[in-house]
Formats: C-alpha cells, structure tokens, sequence
C-alpha cells in the first residue's frame, strides 16, 4: 500500500505524473467498490460491505498527459460516517454514487453532497454524480433525467455505469481526470495572466510637489 494518511493533499515527486485525491461516497450497497474493482482490475466479484476506507492508485493515460488518481472508497454503512467524513478532507475530486433502482439512495445523495462540501473549499474539487446498475434497468426508480438534473442544479458532472457489465466506467475516471488537469491548466493560464498584468501595469503617476 502507497504511503499516504489520505487526509494530507497528495503531491507528484520530481519527474512522475500530477497526483489527485478522488474519494467515492455514497449510500451502502450502490457499488461504489464494485466500480473501483472495475476500473483498477477490470474484475466484477462479490465484495464484502467496505469497512472504514479501501485504497488504490491508477495512473490514468490521457494521451498527451497522465495522472495519477489516489483513489479512496469510503463504506457507505452508516455506522463508519463519522469515519469517512474525514477522508474527503482534502479531495480534488469525487464520485457521488447512487443506485439507479433505489431511490432512497438518490435522495441521500443531497446529504452526501453536503458533507463533502464542507470538507472541500467552495468551488474548488471536480464531483461527478454516477448513477450505477444501469443493467438492471426494468427494475430501475431513478431516471437518467432525474439525475441529469440533480447534477445541474447543483453543478456536478454526471454518467450513468453498470460497473457488472463494464459501461461508462472507465469513461467516468478519465473524465474526471481530464477535467482536473483542464482546471489546473485555466488556472495556470489565469495566474500567469494576473503576472502578465501586473508585469505590463504602467507605473503610478508621480504624486507632483507642490511644496511652495
Ligand atoms: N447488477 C449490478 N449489481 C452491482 C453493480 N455494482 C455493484 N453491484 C452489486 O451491488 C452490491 C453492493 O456492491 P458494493 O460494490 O459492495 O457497494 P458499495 O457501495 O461499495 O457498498 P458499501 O461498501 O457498503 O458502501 C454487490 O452485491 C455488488 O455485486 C452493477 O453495476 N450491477
């Protein structure tokens, strides 16, 4: 296991890709595990409820660039939410997940929503909201437009997954990650800007002396 408290920013060394803290959060039972097994071992098995966090690293390949996602899946059980609050501290992204046929689990995601906000600095952090087990569709309580307008309103990026039948999952992670390394790369631009500006600011007027 990586050495890591996940509650400290990850940083990149010298010469390896950005590193980024993505944490996974949402009700017991939607997959959030399941998706993380998908993704990092392309594996879908019965896994035992999370306790407390589980922790993997991914590099994702973007082409021209990569990243390197810390990945921290948080147990949905109610009784570890004092625990798991804590690891969103931190966070540059994250994966609201719910359950396309529970409803329950959608509603919850408000709450969820509001927990990670406190831990996250406002405006910063990309948070996409997944609605999983699109496979079992006839059975499905939440629809795709539902969610489509529970992640506008509140300004989060949003896909659908069947982490059991491999959909959108890996398109969820290398969205995620293109758009951390986009932001990064407006506020680089936005912060040169402002030296640019301040490089190109003509001198203050000299106050005149009118000493008699
Ligand atoms: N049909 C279907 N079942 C899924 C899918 N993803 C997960 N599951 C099943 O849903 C159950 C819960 O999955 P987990 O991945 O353990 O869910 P979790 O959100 O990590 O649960 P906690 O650890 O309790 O927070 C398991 O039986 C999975 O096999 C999916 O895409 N489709």
């Amino acid at each position: 296991m990586a050495q890591t408290d996940g509650l400290t920013p990850p940083r990149e060394a010298p010469g390896q890709p950005r590193v980024s803290k993505l944490v996974l959060l949402g009700s017991g039972s939607v997959g959030k595990s399941s998706l993380v097994l998908r993704y990092v071992k392309d594996d879908f098995k019965s896994v035992l409820p999370t306790v407390g966090c589980a922790f993997f690293t991914k590099v994702v390949d973007l082409g021209a660039s990569s990243l390197k996602l810390e990945i921290w899946d948080t147990a949905g059980q109610e009784k570890y939410h004092s625990v798991c609050h804590l690891y969103f501290r931190g966070a540059n992204a994250a994966l609201l997940v719910y359950d396309i046929t529970r409803k329950d689990s959608f509603h919850k995601a408000q709450q969820w929503l509001a927990d990670l906000e406190k831990e996250l600095h406002p405006g910063e952090g990309v948070v996409m909201l997944v609605g999983n087990k699109t496979d079992l569709g006839e059975q499905r309580e939440v629809t795709f437009q539902e969610g489509k307008e529970f992640a506008e309103s509140n300004k989060l990026l949003f896909m659908e997954t069947s982490a059991k039948l491999n959909l959108q999952v890996s398109e969820v992670f290398s969205t995620v990650a293109q758009e951390l390394l986009q932001r990064e790369a407006r506020q680089s631009h936005s912060a040169q800007g402002e030296a640019a500006v301040v490089l190109n600011a003509s001198p203050a007027p000299q106050a005149k002396c009118c000493a008699r």
